[in-house]
């Protein structure tokens, strides 16, 4: 469960009086995540008729300071049709708030569920939501820089530095053997685009085999477009603990994404190459993570090593067998 600051519910109850949301009926941590505390709140609804909305404080990685680019990112994507959640703004306007000593918002609820076992329908769908992303995203004025891009991925790894081997003995040799390759391999001149970065399946919300929500935006950030396609492919088309790779689930994503977006013949090039970038990458927070979280956090840790097994699947597949048709 990511709960990592407690807020009594009076507390809670004083702040949702600065909105027009109702009076606090039920505020529940939600077992999901790992980067905020979020809380799941039941009002009577302005109205009387019964409401819910999303509560995050914001931890760890969120700077507040870019709080305001993903809300500009989420007002501009809604207004585009992409199903996203709205900040929502206090009676006099303001949406970033002070709860428990952390920065705080309130956010719209939305239905649906998270997949944990994607079937190939859902992989479709979900590329097909990040290429309508995409879509909707451009002409968006906001940047962000990745602060996760290559530079980043070193210093995560020095901050790991020998802690690697107490996860796995040799991972540090591993980690350091690809940040060189991909130091020397890195595309160049692809194009860049504000992007999700993080759409694993607990950020989508589905019904079936329908989408109804993107969430978490707070890795958004300008970055080559299509390492988001190769991070959403990690994210998607792997058994969780990595072992094994669903060709059928991979074949629909990327369908989904070439109907809604499409690939240029350099992004298809480079996509082996995006996709060890993106298996590091998430190899390196949860490594770090692992190494790092409070004892008394009430989060799951998520395995690095479920990473490192994409990362040898991604470093030993031959290019056309990965974005076969
Ligand atoms: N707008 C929302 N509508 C419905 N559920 C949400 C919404 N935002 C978050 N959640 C729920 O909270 C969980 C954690 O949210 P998330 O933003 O992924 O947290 P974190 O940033 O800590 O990873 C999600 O998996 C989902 O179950
Ligand atoms: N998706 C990342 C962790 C970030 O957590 P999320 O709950 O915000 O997706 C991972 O799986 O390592």
């Amino acid at each position: 469960m990511a709960v990592y600051t407690h807020v009594p519910a009076e507390e809670i109850d004083a702040f949702l009086a600065r909105y027009d949301a109702g009076r606090l009926v039920s505020a529940k941590g939600i077992a999901e995540g790992v980067e905020n505390s979020n809380y799941l709140l039941e009002t009577t609804g302005a109205d009387g008729k019964g409401h819910r909305y999303i509560l995050t404080l914001y931890e760890k990685r969120v700077d507040e300071a870019d709080l305001p680019f993903f809300m500009d990112l989420l007002d501009h994507l809604g207004a585009r049709g992409c199903l996203v959640p709205r900040f929502i703004a206090d009676r006099e306007g303001k949406r970033l708030q002070q709860l428990g000593g952390r920065p705080a918002c309130l956010i719209e609820f939305l239905t649906g569920i998270s997949v944990t076992e994607p079937t190939a329908a859902q992989s479709q769908a979900a590329g097909a939501a990040l290429g309508q992303l995409h879509r909707a995203a451009e002409g968006f004025a906001g940047e962000r820089r990745n602060a996760l891009d290559i530079a980043g991925w070193h210093d995560l790894a020095a901050k790991c530095g020998d802690h690697f081997d107490d996860i796995a003995p040799g991972l540090g040799q591993r980690v350091a053997d690809e940040l060189a390759y991909l130091d020397a391999h890195w595309p160049a001149g692809l194009p860049r685009a504000v992007i999700h970065a993080d759409l694993f399946p607990d950020n989508v919300l589905m019904l079936g085999d329908e989408v109804t929500g993107l969430i978490d935006f707070y890795f958004s950030c300008t970055d080559i477009r299509a390492y988001d396609l190769a991070v959403t492919h990690s994210a998607w088309v792997f058994s969780n603990d990595g072992a094994h790779f669903f060709a059928d689930r991979s074949t629909a994503l990327l369908a989904g994404y070439q109907a809604a977006h499409g690939l240029s013949d350099a992004e298809q090039t480079a996509f082996p190459i995006l996709c060890r970038g993106a298996a590091l990458r998430f190899l390196l927070t949860r490594a770090y993570d692992w190494i790092n979280t409070p004892a008394d956090a009430l989060v799951t840790r998520k395995d690095p090593l479920a990473y490192l097994r994409r990362l040898d699947f991604y470093a030993q597949t031959a290019p056309a067998e990965l974005l076969r048709a």
